[in-house]
């Protein structure tokens, strides 16, 4: 029999409950009980809707209530120095994600630890706290491990689940050095790291669990021959050491390629693999899998809300089945569901006033059902779920021939792009100088990267702006004051170059997709993006094109409230298309190219208006790099075009500023040259200064702020620990090019703490301008 499976759930709640418990936890609103108690009831909820929906292998212990990979960390006890002394629990956890300072009181000194680093998931816009290994690293698995409490939970209710965790190879590569264990080579770890996997085994095996899902997503990086070989001896060693369990080995966001080259003689029982991301993987796969392994079949699309093509993905499972037998095949998502919404039965909206689209899509719980249709045609034969094959069939079709999706117009302006459309008339040094001799700003200028704490008052007023409780008059006033606040505040901090603080904006993608053509936008569509904090990834279904201008009022507005420069705040084309739910029936290239003549135009617009510093955020564009370099230059293609296509319309005296954050740059350099923006704002506070001596290397020439503080936690940086970080940066960039600014926007801090934070920051400028005075 085929079995109907999936990777993971959602753990954010259908309506977002994980995030608000968490949230009123960390306001002292409920006990640790509470949040304890609350999460049961969830995770028994998931459990049961994915068995609602025929699903045969459900997952365990893909609940969290921060990071899964923390989570991992902690019960494999990999917890850096400075949190050991604090007590174990969620609250410890918590401080490891977020950082944690606490005054002196009476009875105890003053806490103040920085949190640990958070990167990015593979390309998803998922982040994970990166595991900090220090070279006498000791590993020992927590009492009442999570894995094995939670298949434990299931089991109470009747549901025999597969207990999901990553694999001992991705848990030690996706980690790094501590910084007291510089040069450690994180492979070495491996003997001491696997005897804690057997214990949890053990463990698994005597709670009666059978199969168990293993998360090797690093095989479809490009990993060097040793590590394969590591990958065998490892597995190997597992599966002799747990007779009872079978192992599926779990790889997705692309292809497994030649890493494949261990599964056969490896013991291992399973191997899943994306058949989203590279259907043409499926035959090399077959015929590289030993004669007993089973292959799960990740065929609906884990990273989309789009309807699967059923017909399609099930004659790609009849290839497997015709090859393995049926008692070899799985069927699955691509990727575990957390990248996915929960559920369309909230989209009440949707379905009511755009019942046309709201027909193309399947959230979480659907694509759950999908997968059960597809196992079932395979088991019983397509007649057996005939009324549900024919209405996807429907549905797929109603998509195709909508004339909702295509725009003569645009396609037209597509066509007529010329190689001039991509470059600025002059090249930077001609540039800087016009630019510094036009608009004069002090040695070191600060500026801040947009966004200024989007308030609760604010979300209420937008909150009731959107349910028709205040009019459109009454919220954009609100705004208004929101934004004369901002100015006024930063003219007070002194900063240099202003910004209007983004108080208008949902969110830095979403507000952009509502107001283009080509987008909807959903009620409910929440996916994780980090800790507590979601995303509701706007969905692009047609051509993109812009009919109004979008930050104009805003702009400006704020401009005539000072006589500071004002910058003007965009989302570049491949963050807009990184961070929405992207249509798949035509390239993501050509997606982009569109996004990047809306943001042109309005580029235009701002420049016209009289603003002189403009913006063009494009901190997902290293996320979207394939996972393999040889893709690399063909993304980076198109993705820098698109970014040149947005911003070079402008004249040399307009200053155009880049901003990236969470970045590994090493892959990007070269593009990041060519985006040849006038200054460049870069995530730089917890990463090693060695990347700033890289720019230059690479040629880099222009101005730069590299974060002087890391704005994800709450902590506020002293004067002194940023004027180091200016201090070192100076070693590598020319001084006359340096900025002054944090990492990134600071829409989730508090007033208190960004005044803080700010004068601080200040203070920096303000040092360095007087010691080379
Ligand atoms: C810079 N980052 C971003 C990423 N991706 C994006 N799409 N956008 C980004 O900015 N990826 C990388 C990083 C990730 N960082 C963040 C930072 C902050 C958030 C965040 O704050 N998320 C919010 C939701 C934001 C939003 O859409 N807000 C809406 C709706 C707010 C809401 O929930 N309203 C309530 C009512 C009001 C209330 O009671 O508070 C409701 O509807 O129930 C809005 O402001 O209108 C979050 O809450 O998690 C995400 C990623
Ligand atoms: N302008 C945005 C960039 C975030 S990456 C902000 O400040 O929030
Ligand atoms: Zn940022």
């Amino acid at each position: 029999m085929v079995q109907a499976t999936n990777l993971g759930f959602p753990r954010i709640g259908g309506q977002r409950e994980t995030k608000k418990l968490v949230e009123n936890f960390w306001a002292g609103k409920i006990t640790e009980q509470a949040l304890d108690e609350a999460a049961v009831k969830l995770r028994a909820e998931n459990w049961k809707l994915q068995q609602a929906q025929g699903l045969s292998q459900i997952p365990s212990g893909d609940f969290s209530f921060y990071d899964h990979v923390l989570d991992h960390s902690v019960m494999f006890n990999v917890i850096p120095q400075r949190f050991r002394h604090l007590a174990e629990g969620h609250e410890r956890n918590f401080a490891i994600g977020r950082g944690i300072q606490k005054p002196a009181t009476e009875t105890q000194e003053k806490v103040d630890i920085e949190a640990q680093e958070m990167k990015k998931w593979f390309d998803t816009n998922y982040h994970y706290i990166v595991p900090e290994f220090e070279t006498n690293q000791t590993f020992h698995l927590s009492a009442n491990a999570k894995t094995v409490q939670e298949f434990n939970e299931a089991k109470a209710l009747g549901i025999h689940t597969r207990p999901v965790i990553l694999g001992p190879l991705s848990f030690l590569l996706l980690g790094k050095a501590a910084k007291n264990s510089a040069g450690l080579d994180l492979i070495t770890l491996l003997p001491k790291l696997l005897p804690v996997y057997e214990e949890l085994f053990a463990q698994l095996a005597a709670a009666g669990a059978d199969w168990v899902q293993i998360d090797e997503p690093i095989l479809a990086l490009d990993i060097s021959a040793a590590v394969v070989a590591h990958f065998h001896t490892t597995y190997t060693h597992l599966t002799a050491a747990a007779p009872k369990l079978k192992f599926l080995i779990a790889t997705y966001f692309g292809r497994i390629g030649n890493n494949v080259s261990f599964i056969k003689d490896s013991g291992v029982a399973g191997l899943h693999i994306d058949l989203v991301r590279a259907p043409e993987q499926l035959e090399h796969v077959i015929a590289n899998i030993g004669q007993t392994q089973v292959l799960s079949l990740g065929l609906i699309d884990g990273r989309n809300i789009w309807k699967t093509n059923l017909a399609a993905a099930l004659k790609l499972a009849e290839t497997a089945v015709a090859a393995l037998g049926s008692d070899r095949v799985f069927v699955a998502p691509s990727c575990s569901l957390l990248h996915a919404p929960v559920t369309l039965r909230f989209e009440k909206r949707l379905a009511s006033k755009n019942p046309e689209l709201f027909d193309w899509l399947a959230y979480s719980e659907e694509k759950c059902k999908e997968v059960h249709v597809i196992a079932h045609a395979l088991n019983h034969g397509t007649d057996s779920v005939k009324a549900e094959l024919a209405d996807n069939a429907r549905s797929i079709e109603a998509r195709r021939v909508s004339s909702h999706t295509t725009n003569a117009a645009v396609r037209q302006r597509l066509e007529a792009i010329v190689p001039d459309q991509l470059r600025r008339r002059n090249v930077f040094p001609t540039r800087q100088v016009k630019q510094h001799e036009a608009n004069p700003l002090p040695a070191f200028p600060t500026t801040t990267i947009g966004s200024f704490p989007q308030t609760k008052e604010i979300r209420l007023a937008r909150a009731k702006f959107t349910k028709g409780e205040i009019d459109a008059a009454a919220y954009h006033d609100f705004i208004k004051k929101e934004i004369a606040f901002c100015v006024k505040e930063q003219e007070e901090l002194k900063i240099d170059v202003l910004v209007h603080g983004e108080a208008e904006r949902n969110d830095m993608v979403a507000y952009f997709g509502e107001r283009l053509e080509g987008y909807i936008f959903s009620e409910n569509g929440w996916i994780a993006s980090y800790g507590s904090r979601c995303v509701r990834p706007p969905i692009i279904f047609g051509d993109v094109h812009r009919v109004n201008p979008m930050t104009i009022t805003e702009t400006v507005y704020a401009q005539s409230l000072t006589s500071k420069p004002m910058k003007g705040m965009l989302t570049g084309p491949v963050t807009c298309l990184q961070w929405s739910f992207v249509r798949d029936d035509i390239p993501r290239s050509v997606v982009c190219t569109q996004l990047a003549l809306a943001i042109r135009d309005e580029v235009a617009d701002l420049e016209k208006a009289g603003i002189v510093h403009i913006q063009v955020d494009e901190p997902a564009i290293r996320e979207g790099l394939p996972l393999r370099s040889v893709d690399f230059d063909f993304y980076l293609q198109w993705a820098v075009d698109a970014f040149l296509l947005s911003t070079t319309g402008v004249k040399d005296t307009t200053i155009i500023h880049t901003h990236m954050c969470y970045s590994d740059f090493q892959d990007i350099f070269q593009a990041i040259v060519r985006m040849d923006a006038d200054v460049l704002t870069i995530e730089n506070s917890k990463s090693d200064m060695r990347i700033l001596g890289a720019f230059s290397t690479h040629g880099y020439n222009a101005e730069i702020g590299p974060g002087v503080f890391d704005i994800h936690s709450p902590r506020v940086p002293s004067t002194h620990e940023m004027k180091e970080r200016a201090d070192a940066m100076l070693k590598y960039i020319p001084s006359r090019n340096l900025w002054i600014n944090p990492d990134c926007g600071l829409k989730t801090r508090g007033w208190k703490e960004v005044r803080e934070s700010l004068t601080n920051m200040v203070a920096v400028a303000e040092a360095l301008r007087a010691a080379s005075a």
